[in-house]
């Protein structure tokens, strides 16, 4: 089974929330909450394709992003390698350009939204990062 590259944006708000936006119920892992991006296509630089699919998906441009993390996970039905990036500035208002929901969520609440099981390691890091406990 091929691996997935999977371009990923903890996006940052200047009042530190973190944006989310939920998977559509017949998607792969769908009716959770995720990360904005999307896969990067062949040939094409990771950096490019979170810049991509962040305008795709939200209207937003990506001004600066920092490699956090890379997490490689088997779900038995799609291997993933999910290349986590923190987007502290952008420009544009983040606005739900696939029907999907979206949510500005404080670091510490975090925890009480349901992942992909992939996410577990990506949310530990942010709070680490980014959190106040
Ligand atoms: N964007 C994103 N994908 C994640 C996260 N966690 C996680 O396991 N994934 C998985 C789910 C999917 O199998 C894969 C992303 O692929 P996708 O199909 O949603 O990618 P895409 O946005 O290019 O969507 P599409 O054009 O193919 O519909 O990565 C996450 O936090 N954010
Ligand atoms: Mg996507």
């Amino acid at each position: 089974m091929a691996e997935v590259h999977v371009a990923v944006g903890v996006i940052v708000a200047a009042d530190g929330r973190i944006l989310l936006s939920r998977r559509a119920e017949g998607a792969h892992q769908g009716g959770l909450w995720e990360f904005p991006g999307g896969k990067v296509e062949p040939g094409e630089a990771v950096r490019d394709a979170l810049e991509r699919e962040l305008l795709e998906e939200l209207g937003i441009r990506v001004s600066e992003a920092e490699p956090l993390l890379e997490i490689r996970h088997d779900y038995g039905d799609k291997r993933v390698l999910l290349d986590v990036h923190v987007v502290r500035d952008f420009s544009g208002t983040a606005q739900s350009l696939e029907d999907q929901p979206l949510l500005w969520v404080a670091v510490e609440e975090l925890r009480d939204y349901a992942f992909p099981a992939a996410n577990v390691p990506i949310v530990e890091s942010v709070m680490a990062l980014l959190g106040n406990d």
